[in-house]
């Protein structure tokens, strides 16, 4: 379309009726004889593709505000010269700055999500995918690790890999890059995630709470998203070294989660019930926490999302430019190949107290660690994250009162518990925890691993997701409720 015309009309005769089809440089409207004109932003437009004088038009659309997008068809036939004219405009406004028909890798646990995941599929992300003509190559997985397989050995053949299950799929793919033999060039390539697990932390994070649960939402974003760097963790824990993508979590919000398994029958409510179970007990978390601290005032925290926010594009695609991806500061590979040849590090070594390493020496009922603002839909445990800052987030939350805790229970979907004078909120580059007991639960991205010492280590901007907004999905409002408890 010439710069200069500001809407492109084409009119076509679909199952005898006309179907007007109104393009502008931001929206697409579709008014048909009898029905009200639907209008679609252009990145919701999936393909618009012509052969002769026939059209196909592909896009998303939501039935009323509050539903999940769905996949719309228009077929017609118009004038062979202004069908073609129109489909390159369509295609190159809906795919502006993007490049179509992105070759998609795509991995599906079937048993992710109390197995939905491999229905959701078939019913909601394949058919966009096939709208857009993006050539697939799914695999289902077929046992645990599988993905780490998938991972580590995958051709550079693919534009993007989808992963289509929760966050402990996501988990092991970050693992396969680490150990593919070219991990640097693994790990540029970019991952999307397709809400088909349990809490989806990582997709309420990318796409929002809203459309973090839709799938058509999360294919939408792996046809066109956008490269965004995301800082990842390195574990070295019992002499072995793991990738963490999310959380690790010490004390009662483990107890809630591993702790809980058996209820899993109840759902989301299971975590609530079991945080409830923690606070009656209400035991101190048997560590010493030593943090690599590089900021622990929380005004400034809330200072430096804002910032963070100014310098990411601004809105959704098509309407900003994608801040060029921070170079990692750490290669995965060249740190799992180190702790294999034995240099990791010495977790019996004292830490080196002028380097910005203290001690956190109170009693605390627990740790919670890691990149991300919800943890859940209805837990938003790290409301300053920055994906690519190069800290890892850490609430170490002091034992007070009970009353104290449960206060924070109303605060806990917006985050406004993050001002709790209990809650020590520190953003670091490492931290180390000693155990001060043998029995307990050490949760890593959700997984239960053993609660014993272990460090942990920022390697910023490793992972690549793709992003509709350059920045988490919930920045905006996040730094202003934040903004506003200054
Ligand atoms: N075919 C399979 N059989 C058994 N386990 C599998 C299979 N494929 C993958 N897995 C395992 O399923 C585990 C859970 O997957 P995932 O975390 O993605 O879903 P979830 O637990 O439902 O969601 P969430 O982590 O968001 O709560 C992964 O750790 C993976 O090892």
């Amino acid at each position: 379309m010439a710069a200069a015309v500001q809407t492109f009309d084409l009119t076509v005769t679909s199952s005898g009726k006309a179907v007007r089809l109104r393009l502008t440089t931001t929206a697409l409207f579709v008014s048909r004889q009898d029905k009200r004109e639907a209008e679609v932003p252009v990145r919701q437009v999936i393909g618009a593709y012509h052969a002769s004088n026939t059209l196909e038009l592909y896009y998303l659309a939501r039935k009323s505000a509050k539903s999940q997008l769905a996949l719309s068809k228009i077929e017609g036939t118009a004038d062979e010269a202004q069908t073609k004219a129109w489909c390159e405009a369509m295609m190159d406004i809906a795919y502006q700055g993007v490049k179509p028909y992105r070759r998609l890798k795509v991995l599906i646990n079937p048993f992710g999500g109390k197995g939905r995941a491999g229905a959701l599929y078939n019913k909601v992300v394949e058919p966009i995918f096939r709208a857009a003509k993006c050539p697939m190559d799914a695999t289902y997985t077929t046992h645990s690790k599988h993905a780490v397989e998938i991972a580590s050995t995958l051709d550079f053949v693919y534009d993007a890999l989808v992963v289509v299950s929760g966050d402990g799929l996501m988990h092991e793919v970050m693992n396969g890059f680490a150990q593919h033999p070219q991990s640097a060039r693994a790990f540029e390539l970019p991952v999307a995630l397709v809400p088909g697990g349990s809490a989806n932390a990582t997709s309420l994070n990318i796409l929002g709470t809203k459309d973090g649960v839709d799938c058509a939402a999360a294919a939408l974003n792996a046809i066109k998203g956008k490269p965004m760097k995301v800082d990842l963790f390195l574990l070295t824990q019992g002499g072995k070294t793991t990738i963490s993508t999310m959380t690790q979590a010490l004390g009662i919000m483990a107890d809630c989660d591993l702790g809980t398994e058996s209820w899993r029958w109840m759902g989301e409510a299971r975590f609530v019930l079991g945080f409830l179970r923690g606070l009656v007990a209400f035991k101190t978390c048997p560590l010493v926490v030593q943090i690599k601290v590089a900021e622990q005032d929380k005004a400034r925290m809330v200072q430096a999302l804002e910032s963070s926010k100014a310098s990411s594009p601004a809105g959704p695609q098509g309407q900003g430019q994608l801040q060029s991806p921070t170079s990692p500061s750490c290669d995965a590979g060249s740190a799992c190949k180190a702790a294999a040849e034995g240099s990791l590090p010495d977790l019996a070594q004292p830490v080196d107290q002028m380097d910005g390493w203290l001690t956190f020496d109170k009693p605390a009922v627990y740790l919670y660690a890691g990149k991300g603002p919800f943890v859940a839909r209805d837990l938003m445990q790290f409301p300053v994250s920055v994906p690519d800052d190069g800290y890892v987030d850490i609430v170490v939350q002091e034992r007070r009162t009970r009353l104290e805790m449960i206060s924070g229970i109303e605060g806990a979907a917006s985050g406004a518990q993050f001002w709790l004078e209990s809650k020590h909120y520190f953003k670091a580059t490492a931290y180390r925890v000693k155990c001060l007991e043998t029995r307990g639960y050490f949760a890593v991205d959700g997984e239960s691993y053993p609660f014993t010492d272990f460090q942990v280590e920022v390697l910023k901007g490793l992972g690549t997701l793709l992003s509709p907004y350059g920045h988490y999905a919930e920045d905006l409002s996040r730094s202003k409720r934040m903004t506003k408890g200054l």
